[in-house]
């Protein structure tokens, strides 16, 4: 898309209905089976809770959401590629400046890695300013005999295991949109204000050079500084490498505060989801006949789905069936988290029978959530090489078949914890210990971050070039 039409999108894109929308259709949710839903132990919290989160200020505006639709058009055609990258659970206490800024810039430098060797343009998504409600396998948690509910966001409850802060508190969905706003605001500034500029690529490495992520990351750096200036000299306008877009994405899993959020856009009426840009269905609420699927197919925002190994195409082509019945480029996105030892067996079949359906849905990759396993000390873990394997795998599939490879989603931060095993700066399972701390799934490291970004681009460029 050119320049002057998003920007004619934003300028009409920015008012927003003062209250929740009232479009027929939007609690149609309330009447359907509802899987890993909390059960709120106030009723009157409850309903100040969803009243206020009723009134307050969009997080995004509907324009936005509409110029992220034609950027994943772009995707879906095979003209650029989506990193979405992120915690896997949000922290109220984790969302401070120098967190989010070093997920920022991770991100920003696997970008960078990605647009400069393999010369396409990213689409930048952050599991960012929401990602605060986890669906879980359990109800519950036991530990020592003693069981209590299980930890689900901090959204709804607290980790420390005690009865009091494992209870559902919906206050906490009114601190979720607060603490989402504060981040929000923070980035936009970061990626606004000429913090993501492409001159400043030497700044975002944080990291030790003796690492061969970090020295592999300042040769490209030092590439683009030599591109750049050879630009500057040649008269080229760097205003607009000023700013980067960047859009916030989660798992819509709390539909009372999707609900509650969900606002009509002034232009059209349409109802949009104002929580994030992006919003996806996971894999274990992803039934078509359910609340999750009925309540995102009636917003307007881009919608990704997580499909696990054992989903048929039949089951894809029914969700998009649902989900983008006008077959919009750009609206729909399928996240495959396969496994490694099985993505080869089972994405053909699913992206070949969506293929000859006639549906170009963007292809995502995940390849953290089909290779989780508990590692010998007990910790929930992921191997560096199961990651790269189903990328790999992905890649391998969408090039047989001639569609297009077109993202990936990780679960990342840009601190040097140890929490998935394996990299080429090893991590080995007596530095959990001391360096695990995300409160749900494994995260990358960030060097396990650059790494991957590194593969990616080789896999990536290779694809492009035929
Ligand atoms: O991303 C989240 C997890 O994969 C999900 O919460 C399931 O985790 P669990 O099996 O520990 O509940
Ligand atoms: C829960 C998640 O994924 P999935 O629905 O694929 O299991 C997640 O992305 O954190
Ligand atoms: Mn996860």
């Amino acid at each position: 898309m050119n320049a002057a039409s998003r920007d004619e999108i934003l300028a009409f894109g920015t008012a927003t209905s003062e209250g929740p929308a009232t479009t027929p259709g939007l609690d149609a949710w309330r009447e359907l089976p509802l899987r890993q839903a909390p059960q709120w132990h106030d009723a009157e919290a409850f309903e100040a809770a969803v009243a206020e989160l009723g009134q307050v200020p969009p997080l995004v505006f509907a324009g936005e959401v509409d110029v992220l639709r034609t950027r994943l058009a772009d995707v879906a055609a095979g003209e650029a590629f989506l990193l979405t990258g992120g915690d896997c659970a949000e922290t109220f206490a984790g969302s401070t400046a120098n967190r989010i800024s070093a997920r920022v810039k991770t991100i920003l430098q696997m970008a960078a890695v990605l647009t400069y060797g393999a010369s396409v343009p990213v689409v930048k998504m952050g599991r960012i300013a929401g990602q605060f409600a986890k669906p879980r396998s359990s109800d519950t948690e036991t530990r020592e005999g003693v069981t209590l509910p299980s930890f689900r966001g901090e959204i709804v409850n607290g980790y420390d295991f005690t009865a009091q802060s494992r209870r559902h508190d919906a206050r906490r969905m009114v601190q979720a949109y607060h603490t989402s706003a504060s981040t929000l605001n923070l980035v936009r500034a970061f990626t606004q204000g000429g913090f993501a500029d492409l001159r400043s690529v030497h700044r975002w490495n944080q990291g030790f050079l003796a690492n061969p992520a970090y020295a592999r990351y300042e040769e490209i750096a030092a590439e683009i500084d030599r591109a750049v200036r050879f630009m500057d000299a040649a008269g080229v306008d760097f205003e607009a490498m000023r700013r980067t877009e960047f859009y916030s994405a989660h798992e819509a899993l709390l539909l009372d505060y999707e609900r509650a959020l969900t606002r009509e856009d002034s232009r059209t009426g349409d109802p949009y989801a104002t929580s994030a840009h992006f919003l996806w269905i996971g894999e274990r609420t992803r039934a078509v006949d359910e609340a999750h699927v009925d309540f995102l197919s009636r917003v307007r925002n881009p919608i990704g789905v997580k499909l696990g190994p054992t989903t048929t195409a039949a089951d894809a082509i029914a969700l998009a069936e649902k989900l983008d019945p006008q077959r919009e480029p750009g609206r729909l996105t399928f996240i495959t988290r396969m496994g490694a030892e099985r993505i080869r067996d089972v994405l053909p079949d699913l992206v070949a029978g969506v293929r000859d359906a006639g549906l170009s849905p963007v292809w995502v990759t995940d390849p953290m959530h089909g290779n989780t396993v508990t590692a010998k000390n007990g910790y929930k873990t992921r191997r560096f090489e199961d990651i790269m394997d189903e990328v790999t795998g992905f890649f391998d599939v969408h090039r047989q078949l001639g569609t297009h490879p077109g993202g990936m989603h990780v679960e990342l931060t840009g601190d040097d914890v140890a929490e998935c095993l394996g990299g080429a700066d090893v991590v080995e399972e007596s530095a959990f210990a001391e360096h695990y701390e995300s409160l749900c799934d494994p995260r990358l490291n960030h060097q396990q971050s650059l790494e991957l970004a590194f593969a990616v681009t080789a896999a990536l460029a290779h694809t492009s070039r035929g």
